[in-house]
């Protein structure tokens, strides 16, 4: 259904060239349109360099960067036309020996291959410190690239194909001489034909700006474009964050810089935006008139294992809620952008973004787990990571009440709550609307009429649904009240597998969307929201609420729920009767 429908609007989203270059070049099957009302030009990549001039002139809107202004996304402005053999792109993934690397990166490059919504010509290297040949790489990779669960053939072939396209390069961060070398070898595959250059920033954060002066400096593209995907933490606070910008901009013009939040490339928050603004049933009642409060849940069945040394020094308010729960925050409470260019739809999130109060430390509940026996089995507190400092006050669980403080939600609270070695893995977006006024059926529900009220439940993961609850009758010939769901769930509405958030972040950088990456006010505006927090928790050493490993959380969440009179939609259940 949603592949006709696309087929309507835009005939030109099945073949490789842009819309307007329709028909002229073999059609992508494999490659789906993922998006419907974006004439998307995943899998569309073109003969010029992917980054068309319109986006390169919204970019700069919000540019203010050393970068000479003739540059545009680290092209010389005014190129001529690309050399004879088309263009190619290659990307480095830097950290490559890595958790995140093996884990996502290479799996989602894979899988955009294995679509065919890589462009023709294209080669990865890996670079890092470990010394490893291309060979090394190429098995080191091999032990986590899949193919989709929907069993196409051909997947060894298409595993192998890819692999003989990948390439090492070992070197420092901090030095120039790697990432030379690494040109050397780039411009080998290249083969003459234009280069685009894409890096992925796939290391701690400590280390950010070396690699972007030593790579900018030394394996930039010539002629083609230059980016570079940044994964978070962005900072830790309003001061670092600016710093690292202020940084990363001596070296490279804001278009060139890909924040990524992988949150923003999942499947149930990309719909958030087709939900709200091409049903006609749900936006009229998206503000204060409808709705009750909002909420942001995310949780983790497991700890930081393994990463007790990273965490400790960010926390779940920075892990989790400065950035995925807010920017889902933002698309939801964001008004309607202009149009979907990637400009429109983060100028209306930093509007409000910036008409969010500041959070105060009445308005947040911190947690940490601790060590727990179920079943025979034991599993460590937080602070029995070896790597954990003794005495850290670092929370793993964070619930917070915040607030918009405009005319759409004035006095709607959206409650966050993140945690991590909780009861379940799960992740969802939870409106409770209003009471209806003066209920017909008020006898039929009690006293509690709260429990009554409508209830729209995005569930990002796992198991992707949206689902509203709603009151319905009892069939029967007496007057008995029920609740029910109205259930899009996605597994049994789409056979595909859903991909990967990275793979479709990873498209739009190679494309240069933006849409779904962070511009540098946005994240001004995030860290001013919580910066005071943050800074007075840690300055007053706030002890958190211990929870034992695999449980709800701290007990303190409902508190401060109930002090804005809101129940926690995941506690209460979803198929609750009256
Ligand atoms: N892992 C995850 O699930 C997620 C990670 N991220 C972010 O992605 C980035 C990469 O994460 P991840 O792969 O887990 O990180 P790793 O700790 O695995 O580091 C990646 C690589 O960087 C090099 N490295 C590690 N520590 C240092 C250091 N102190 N100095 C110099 N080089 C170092 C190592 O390569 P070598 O020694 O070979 O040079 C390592 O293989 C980080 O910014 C992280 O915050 C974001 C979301 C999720
Ligand atoms: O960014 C992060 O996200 C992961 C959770 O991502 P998910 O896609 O598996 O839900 C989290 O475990 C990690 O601590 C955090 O840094």
């Amino acid at each position: 259904m949603a592949a006709t429908a696309a087929f309507r609007l835009h005939p030109a989203a099945f073949f490789s060239v842009h819309p307007r270059e329709a028909g002229t070049k073999k059609p992508l099957h494999h490659c789906p349109p993922h998006r419907i009302l974006v004439p998307r030009r995943a899998c569309l990549l073109r003969a010029k360099s992917s980054n068309g001039l319109p986006q390169m002139g919204a970019s700069f809107g919000n540019t203010n960067e050393a970068v000479p202004a003739e540059v545009i996304d680290g092209r010389p402005a005014g190129d001529g036309p690309p050399e004879q053999g088309g263009s190619t792109v290659s990307i480095t993934v830097v950290g490559a020996s890595g958790d995140l690397a093996k884990k996502k990166i290479f799996p989602a490059l894979f899988a955009l291959f294995y679509e065919d919504c890589l462009p023709e010509h294209f080669t990865v290297f890996g670079y890092a410190r470990s010394k490893m040949n291309d060979e090394e790489l190429r098995t080191m990779i091999s032990t986590t690239l899949t193919c989709r669960i929907d069993k196409r053939e051909n997947c060894g072939d298409k595993m192998e194909q890819f692999l003989q396209r990948c390439f090492y390069q070992s070197g420092q961060y901090n030095t120039e001489e790697g990432f030379a070398e690494l040109d050397r070898k780039l411009k080998e595959k290249e083969e003459g034909r234009l280069p685009n250059r894409l890096f992925y920033l796939s290391i701690p954060p400590n280390i950010f700006v070396d690699v972007v002066r030593s790579a900018s400096r030394t394996a930039s593209s010539s002629t083609g474009w230059t980016r570079f995907i940044v994964e978070k933490p962005f900072g830790r606070d309003s001061e670092s964050s600016g710093e690292l910008t202020r940084s990363l901009k001596k070296y490279l013009a804001e278009e060139q810089i890909f924040r990524i939040d992988h949150y923003l490339g999942k499947e149930l928050v990309e719909n958030l935006s087709v939900l709200r603004f091409s049903n006609l049933v749900f936006e009229p009642l998206w503000s204060r008139n409808y709705i009750r409060n909002v909420q942001l849940i995310f949780s983790e069945d497991f700890g930081t294992e393994g990463r007790g040394g990273y965490f400790d020094n960010y926390g779940i308010i920075r892990d989790i809620m400065q950035n995925h729960l807010l920017q889902i925050l933002a698309l939801f409470a964001m008004e309607t952008p202009v149009s979907l260019d990637a400009e429109d739809i983060r100028n209306e999130k930093v509007k409000v973004l910036r008409s969010m109060r500041q959070l105060k430390v009445e308005d947040v509940v911190v947690g940490q787990y601790k060590g727990h026996t179920r079943g025979g089995r034991s599993f460590p507190g937080y602070a029995d990571d070896p790597t954990v400092p003794k005495g850290s006050v670092t929370p793993t669980f964070a619930a917070a009440a915040l607030f918009i403080d405009n005319a759409r939600w004035d006095g709607v609270p959206f409650l966050m709550k993140a945690g991590k070695a909780l009861h379940t893995r799960r992740a969802e977006i939870r409106v409770q609307f209003r009471r209806v006024p003066g209920n017909l059926y008020r006898r039929n529900i009690g006293t509690d009429l709260d429990k009554a009220t409508n209830e729209l439940v995005l569930r990002v993961q796992p198991d992707e649904a949206i689902y509203l609850k709603i009151n319905n009758k009892v069939p029967g010939l007496g007057m008995r009240l029920d609740r029910s769901n109205l259930n899009l769930l996605y597994s049994e509405r789409y056979r595909r597998e859903i991909p990967d958030a990275y793979e479709r972040l990873l498209l739009d950088a190679i494309e240069g969307e933006r849409r779904l990456f962070i511009r540098s006010d946005e994240l001004d505006a995030a860290w001013a929201i919580f910066t005071p927090v943050l800074r007075e928790l840690e300055d007053r050493r706030v002890a958190p609420e211990l929870y034992p490993y695999g449980s709800r959380g701290p007990v303190g969440a409902h508190y401060l729920a109930a002090n804005y009179n809101v129940r926690w939609g995941d506690i209460t259940g979803d198929d609750g009767s009256f």
